[in-house]
């Protein structure tokens, strides 16, 4: 279990985590989201006692990681892929670390197993591309067999594979009671993974809530286009009768609670032509996308949009 309470951080001027309190369960994977900047990794890093907190705590098992008493078989956790000595090889780094943390050195081939590195195991860390050098570091957070798992953006680097494969990782450590922290900025990542998302932007808990409650918040319902303001109106009255909500925008209306097929009669029936009918953005995805936006400025992107619609179906 992983408890952050009234967290705060400042460097100088910079409120990098401002009051942030949220709890990690175990056999869940708490996904913490944000835009950059947000405050992930110093809130991370102040779990693992590696930035001094302004005020706040930040507990595991109960616990500060400084007073956690065999810190390797507590928590696991995997910051940045970088730090590995480049001439070792994987294994010889994994059993390094068994080593120096008093783990009997044939759990270095398990964790490698675990990470999909088998097949990588004498090669050297120096030819590693980033996404096996994420999965190394990965390897080596679940060295000790650790309850929790703590894990700054572990995806990065990774090819769509991996990424496959990183889910099926997490959800597996999830499966046998730990308790997994993975911070991303990437939506995408945590919609398909997560049980519960905490999301932070400004160093500030924004939402705090289980996966499918956020997905199954009404955040957008479905978008339909016509040729014209003239085929909105009537189609927007044909769905009103039909029990739909419906906001018309220009010649696009915004509908809920009605199926596509009911879009398609009630289009029929006012003898208007569809242009477009899509699925709008789940609450999650329009929470986050206001939070970039508020953060980074800019104009929501258009429903048809490449990159928001490989997001959303990646
Ligand atoms: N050592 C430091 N000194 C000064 N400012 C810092 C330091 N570490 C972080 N910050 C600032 O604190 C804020 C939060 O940074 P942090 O790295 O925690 O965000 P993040 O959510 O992890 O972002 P990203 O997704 O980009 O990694 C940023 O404004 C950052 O510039």
């Amino acid at each position: 279990m992983i408890l952050v309470e009234e967290l705060v951080k400042h460097f100088g001027a910079v409120r990098a985590v401002d009051g942030l309190s949220f709890a990690a369960r175990p056999g869940q994977v708490t996904g913490f989201l944000g835009p950059n900047g947000a405050g992930k990794t110093t809130t991370l890093r102040m779990l693992l006692g590696l930035v001094e907190p302004t005020s706040g705590r930040a507990l595991i098992d109960g616990r500060r990681y400084a007073d956690l008493g065999n810190p390797v078989e507590r928590v696991g956790a995997a910051l940045e892929a970088t730090g590995f000595h480049p001439g070792r090889t994987a294994r010889d780094h994994l059993r390094v670390t068994c080593l120096a943390a008093g783990l009997p050195t044939g759990r270095a081939d398990e964790a490698l197993e675990l990470a999909g590195l088998a097949d990588a195991a004498d090669r050297r860390v120096v030819g590693f591309s980033l996404g096996m050098r994420q999965r190394l570091a990965l390897a080596a957070a679940v060295l000790g067999q650790p309850p929790v798992l703590i894990l700054d953006e572990p995806a990065n680097g990774l090819d769509p594979a991996g990424i496959h494969w990183l889910r099926g990782f997490l959800r597996h450590l999830a499966g046998l009671g730990c308790t997994v922290l993975v911070s991303s900025h990437v939506l995408a990542e945590v919609e398909q993974t997560a049980d519960h998302v905490v999301i932070v932007a400004r160093g500030k808990v924004v939402r705090d809530a289980p996966l499918a409650e956020l997905v199954g918040e009404d955040g957008g319902g479905l978008l339909v286009g016509t040729e014209g303001p003239d085929d909105a109106a009537g189609l927007a009255a044909a769905l009103e009768r039909a029990g739909a909500t419906v906001r018309v925008e220009g010649e696009r209306l915004r509908v809920s609670g009605v199926a596509a097929a009911e879009v398609g009669r009630a289009a029929l029936a006012a003898g208007a032509v569809l242009t477009e009918l899509s699925a709008g953005r789940s609450g999650l995805e329009k929470i986050f996308l206001e939070l970039t936006m508020a953060e980074f400025g800019g104009t929501e992107p258009a429903a048809g949009d490449p990159a928001v619609s490989a997001e959303a179906a990646s």
